[in-house]
């Protein structure tokens, strides 16, 4: 059997080397190797804190290397930063213990070269008074990056685009594990009855700041929770239901949800719509569709229809009261979510904005006169949001932006257009979020 240090280090090189997922690189090496409850959190805790510190714990090793971090083999400087993490942020570890485990780790993993490099390393770390010293950087951007390990880019972008106070605040939350959000179907139940159902289950269920939206702890495998078998709840950030909540679908509407895969938008819609009217949820990939008819069957929910189709473009015009438009983005709004998307090359000057725009414009036609288009991302970069809906109302005189009532208790960080919503991770616990929603005239 692995040890929880050797699971941690066999995710951590997958991901640095095949750009795999952390959530489900992680679910899967700890089902597949069978920890206990404690090794598996000690191996998660190692996983997620190198990834979220990455640039802090090179920034370290850098500092006390002789050696160029670029001409560092992978997994050698995978096996140092598991161990600067140990030294740096998990006081129970002595930094012996992580000293040795990661010589040793060396040796199983036959670098019997690089075992002397790492020792060396570590123990000049272990011995030094202050093993992060960042009184050496004088750019503001160049100290935010190292002290949050949050690319340079990304810190410019936010700082030019929101200002210091709300990046800094929004820096301090990208750490640590978010909340795990479920939604309530009450189709098929009750806030106040799944809540006691789940606490059968051992399982820690509390209210959140938005009704019929519930945060769970304790969980282990949702999949094994039986009320989640029984359909009646399935795991949808905060964010996204703040935006449906918003939008506010109706009885009887006809909805198309054009980018909905796995589908918790059009869940969510088809539960505020009482199970009445039709959702047309599309995605372009069948085997993402799939996941919605399976979830739907389980939710009881019977108005979706599913179909493959590009969003670029349709058969059919001016047929929907709302379509909802939840394009593909940079999912800078996830890094406590996904700690891994922060290092992805060319994050901030994607050229996504182009496929989306496409998307938003070829939806557009779906809408009837007076109907509603949300459009939405789990971004925050103003391109891909707040100046891409500037443009398409440019654009489109037929459109105008529609005042957004949000849901008691939410609260803006920004001061935006009425009609659209950046949600900060600081401010209501959610992921980052950004929702427009748009009236086509009469
Ligand atoms: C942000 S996710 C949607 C999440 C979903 N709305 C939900 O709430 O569960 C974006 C989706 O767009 C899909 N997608 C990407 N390009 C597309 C295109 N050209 N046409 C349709 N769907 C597309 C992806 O497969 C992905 O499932």
């Amino acid at each position: 059997m692995k040890s929880p240090r050797r699971v941690a280090f066999d995710v951590l090189y997958k991901i640095e080397t095949e750009e795999s997922y952390s959530s489900i690189a992680v679910n899967k090496a700890l089902k597949e190797n069978n920890l206990n409850k404690l090794d598996s959190s000690f191996a998660s805790a190692i996983i997620y804190g190198v990834l979220e510190k990455k640039i802090t714990l090179d920034y370290v090793i850098r500092s006390f290397s002789l050696v160029r971090l670029k001409k560092i083999e992978t997994k050698t400087l995978v096996i140092l930063r598991m161990s600067v993490y140990q030294m740096l942020y998990m006081d129970k570890v002595p930094d012996n213990a992580s000293v040795n485990e990661a010589v040793q780790l060396a040796k199983n993993l036959r670098l019997f070269k690089s075992s002397g490099f790492i020792n060396g390393i570590l123990r000049s770390i272990s011995r030094a008074e202050t093993k992060c010293d960042l009184s050496k950087i004088k750019d503001k951007t160049k100290l935010l990056s190292v002290k949050y390990s949050v690319p340079e880019d990304i810190i410019k972008l936010w700082l030019d685009s929101y200002g210091e106070k709300v990046t800094t605040h929004m820096l301090n939350s990208v750490d640590g594990r978010p909340p795990l959000y479920a939604r309530v179907n009450t189709l098929l139940t009750d806030e106040d009855t799944l809540i006691e159902n789940l606490r059968e289950e051992n399982i820690i269920a509390e209210k959140s700041i938005l009704e019929n939206v519930i945060t769970l702890k304790n969980t282990g495998s949702v999949e094994n929770i039986k009320a989640f078998q029984y359909g009646e709840f399935y795991i949808q950030d905060l964010s996204s239901n703040i935006a449906l909540t918003t939008l506010s679908p109706k009885e009887n509407n006809v909805v198309y949800d054009v980018c909905s895969a796995p589908g918790g938008k059009s869940f969510t819609g088809a539960i505020l719509m009482n199970n009445k009217g039709k959702i047309n949820s599309y995605d372009l990939y069948k085997h993402k569709i799939k996941l919605i008819y399976s979830t739907s069957k389980r939710l009881e929910i019977s108005i979706i229809n599913t179909k493959i189709n590009d969003a670029t473009s349709f058969d059919e015009d001016n047929v929907a009261d709302i379509v909802i438009c939840d394009v593909p983005c940079s999912g800078l709004g996830l890094l406590r979510r996904k700690p891994e998307i922060r290092y992805k090359d060319n994050i901030v000057n994607n050229d996504l904005t182009e496929i989306q725009y496409k998307i938003l414009c070829s939806s557009a036609n779906l809408v009837r006169n007076g109907g509603k288009l949300m459009y939405s991302t789990c971004t925050l970069n103003p391109r891909e949001n707040n100046l891409l809906v500037d443009k398409f109302l440019s654009e489109h005189k037929d459109f105008v932006g529609e005042k957004l009532i949000l849901p008691k208790n939410i609260k803006r960080t920004i001061k935006e257009n009425e009609y659209e919503c950046s949600l900060f991770p600081q401010t209501n616990n959610s992921d980052g979020f950004y929702f427009a929603i748009l009236r086509k005239g009469d």
